[in-house]
């Protein structure tokens, strides 16, 4: 696929089929993520691969997440709401977890820890697109949970900075919208 069409033909999708996606794919889009753009090649990124049951990681993750912010932990309405968050972690065949670890090292500076691995998702998700696959990108307040990085292994300045939730498709795309690039841009090739 040329790469101005994926650009433009990536969506956001978040119904998918249930179909297992082939591990020879799910390599090409990790793959993809790693030739991001990274200063001082610093690889910060760290990828979590969940399949079929191994889902269930991010499911009890968000579930504990979901009754920590309950008054009453054991009420059945704490444990209703810790089910259905577990739940949104089977919404498609595979989920990438997409995470930060940033490097503590002279000279690197966080926020582009943070920004390579915002490119390495942009090259998954326009991977994605190019295996014919659907994805949506999701985050909210559980991403960035410290039970998040607990269910993980992950540092307390570590972050998950995505959930990649990919299958085949089970809806249209929906229609872009976005301004025109002229209503952000200014044009400089003079200084007064
Ligand atoms: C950092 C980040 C976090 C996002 N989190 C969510 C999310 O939690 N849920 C969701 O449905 N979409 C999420 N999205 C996807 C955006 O909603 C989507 O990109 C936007 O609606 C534009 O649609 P498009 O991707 O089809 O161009 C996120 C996107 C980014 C960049």
């Amino acid at each position: 696929m040329e790469v101005f069409e994926a650009i433009h033909g990536r969506r956001s999708i978040g119904k998918v089929k249930q179909e297992p996606i082939a591990r020879e794919k799910i390599e090409r889009i990790l793959e993809a993520g790693i030739w991001a753009p990274n200063h001082r090649l610093t690889e910060p990124w760290q990828f979590f691969v969940m399949t079929g049951e191994g889902r269930g990681k991010l499911g009890g993750a968000y579930a504990a997440i979901a009754r920590e912010g309950e008054q009453d932990k054991d009420s059945e309405e704490s444990l209703a709401k810790a089910e259905a968050a577990r739940k949104k972690a089977f919404r498609a065949p595979l989920v990438i977890g997409v995470a930060v670890a940033p490097r503590e090292r002279t000279g690197v500076i966080e926020i582009e820890e943070y920004g390579a691995v915002f490119a390495a998702v942009q090259n998954m998700l326009l991977a994605v697109h190019a295996l014919d696959l659907a994805a949506v990108w999701r985050t909210g307040e559980p991403c960035y949970h410290p039970l998040m990085n607990k269910a993980f292994g992950l540092r307390e300045h570590d972050r998950m900075l995505g959930l990649l939730y990919i299958g085949e498709p089970d809806m249209a795309a929906p229609s872009p919208r976005r301004q025109p690039a002229s209503s952000k841009t200014a044009w400089i090739e003079s200084v007064e």
